[in-house]
């Protein structure tokens, strides 16, 4: 299948189990790889037919604002839903990284991967 893709996306929000993290923002940082037939909108050359990756950027950036909670897999689980129902993408794989969260370690995360290739 082929993939849309948006790689190191940076977003600033407000996440994670501790109480001092309710008060202020971190930075997450996203990768997102998303099934989709390209073919379809190479045929025309249509930004129609495919998944626009600016779009679904502002989308990821809008969906963690709105949705504060404590686990990156909960942001993960529900961003993965969000993404699939709303653009029928029928496979993807979500990276979500969280560099601030233990000061000796490059980043620490979860990757999950959801639907049928
Ligand atoms: N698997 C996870 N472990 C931890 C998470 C998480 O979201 N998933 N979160 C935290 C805290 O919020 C942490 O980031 C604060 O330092 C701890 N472990």
């Amino acid at each position: 299948m082929d993939k849309v893709f948006i790689q190191g996306l940076s977003i600033q929000t407000t996440i994670g189990f501790y109480p001092w993290e309710k008060e202020i923002k971190q930075t997450l940082v996203i990768d997102l790889m998303m099934g989709w037939n390209t073919a379809l909108a190479a045929e025309n050359d249509e930004l129609a037919k495919t998944l626009d990756y600016a779009e679904i950027s502002e989308k990821v950036a809008e969906f963690a604002n709105n949705n504060s909670v404590d686990l990156i897999e909960t942001l993960a689980e529900r961003l993965a839903n969000y993404l699939m129902s709303s653009y029928h993408i029928p496979w993807l794989k979500l990276t979500i990284g969280k560099p601030g969260a233990v000061h000796n370690a490059i980043t620490v995360g979860v990757e999950i991967e959801r639907g049928k290739q």
